[in-house]
């Protein structure tokens, strides 16, 4: 068969999948777990409970499998796009472009939120329901092409665009717009304005996708140094190849032959709920910094334990998983998705949880 015959696009995907046949590099690794698995190894203010992990995990099995968790959950909810074809992948590269720090230090009725469809967002859905917005009214807010456009994208349209239901403008609105235009200029350069060329260019590797968003897009370069290491978290170029995975189930613009490298997204929301299940114990001086609700600099030791030991945990309840059911259809994605559909179904009854840590980042 000549090369011009052989189908180059099957040779890529067999290639991610089994890992051959690639240049002299090998399939492409992204090095978070093995720094996460550093981080644990020198941790001396955050630790993990084996007695709980082995214990949350059936917990978490079994309530996934009574729900159904899959990737199909993802398209479920009321507000993330259905459509699978390129108007999706923009919305999700723009979100996840945004996807970070919307705590608030207002109350739950003064803090920056987003009205939209008769209901009131905030956090993460506030982002979702913002671009949702925007679009509805023909602000083409997830394409790149008019992130660059300084004369249609005025700093006033973005204001329109993130305007806020209460009297608190949404955290980081600054750096948000400068991620965006940012991100539009690499796209512009380097992929002709198009996310689904940035895709291809990865073939079909999940780990290849999230290296090429941290080596092309210093927004999306989440890396942290720890006892002189330099260690990466990669939580936003993470959670978009994993967003893409499920809103595709994992077809498409969502195949990826080697999705089961991409680790839990370090966040500020999972490290609270690995601690209400055991899995994860703070120092006494952490947890009275986290309960006395005082900020925590971005790239300080604690917040790399933090993020480090919160990537190794959920590795470890996804093994104790597999060790209960060695066919279950759980990976560090849907482990991590359920537990963050968990701490929002929780949040009413927020009273016996420790707070979330307070770093204030574009990170996550
Ligand atoms: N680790 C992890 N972090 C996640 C998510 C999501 C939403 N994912 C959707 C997709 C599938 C799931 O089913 C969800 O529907 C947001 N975040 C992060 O949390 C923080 C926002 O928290 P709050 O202010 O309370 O909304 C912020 O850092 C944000 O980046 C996740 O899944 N995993």
């Amino acid at each position: 068969m000549s090369d011009d015959e052989v189908d180059h696009e099957l040779l890529d995907l067999l290639r991610a999948r089994f890992g051959i046949g690639v240049a002299d590099t090998g399939p492409p690794e992204t090095k978070v777990l093995g720094n996460a698995q550093f981080i644990y190894d020198n941790s001396v203010d955050v630790a993990i409970d084996m007695r709980c992990t082995k214990v949350a995990a059936h917990l978490i099995l079994d309530e996934m499998e009574k729900r159904e968790y899959s990737t199909s959950t993802w398209s479920e909810h009321e507000l993330h796009p259905k459509a699978k074809d390129e108007s999706t992948v923009n919305f999700i590269f723009t979100m996840d472009l945004l996807n970070f720090s919307f705590w608030s230090e207002k109350s739950e009725e003064d803090r920056f939120a987003v009205i939209y469809k008769g209901k009131r967002w905030t956090g993460y859905f506030s982002l979702v329901a913002l671009l949702q917005r925007a679009l509805d009214q023909d602000i083409p807010i997830t394409s790149p092409e008019f992130w660059v456009n300084e004369e249609q994208c005025t700093d006033e349209i973005l204001k329109t665009v993130f305007s806020s239901g209460t009297d608190e403008e949404i955290p980081l609105f600054q750096e948000r717009v400068r991620c965006l235009r940012e991100a539009g200029r690499r796209l512009e350069e380097e992929f002709d304005s198009s996310v689904v060329a940035l895709i291809e260019d990865a073939k079909h590797s999940a780990a290849g996708l999230v290296n090429l968003l941290a080596e092309k897009f210093p927004c999306f370069r989440d890396e942290g140094t720890f006892e002189r290491k330099k260690v990466r978290f990669l939580k936003r170029a993470q959670i978009f190849v994993a967003d893409l995975w499920a809103a595709f189930d994992g077809e498409g613009y969502g195949e990826f032959g080697d999705i089961d490298k991409i680790t839990m997204f370090a966040d500020y929301r999972i490290p609270q709920m690995l601690h209400s299940l055991g899995v994860m114990w703070y120092c006494p001086s952490l947890e009275n910094r986290i309960r006395r609700f005082e900020a925590i600099e971005s790239g300080h030791p604690w917040e790399m334990q933090i993020r480090g030991c919160s990537i190794w945990g959920v590795e470890l309840l996804r093994r104790e998983i597999v060790k209960i059911k060695t066919d279950a259809k759980v990976n560090a994605i849907l482990i991590d998705f359920f537990l963050y559909d968990l701490a929002k179904e929780r949040e009413t009854d927020q009273a016996d949880v420790i707070p979330h840590h307070r770093t204030r980042s574009i990170w996550y």
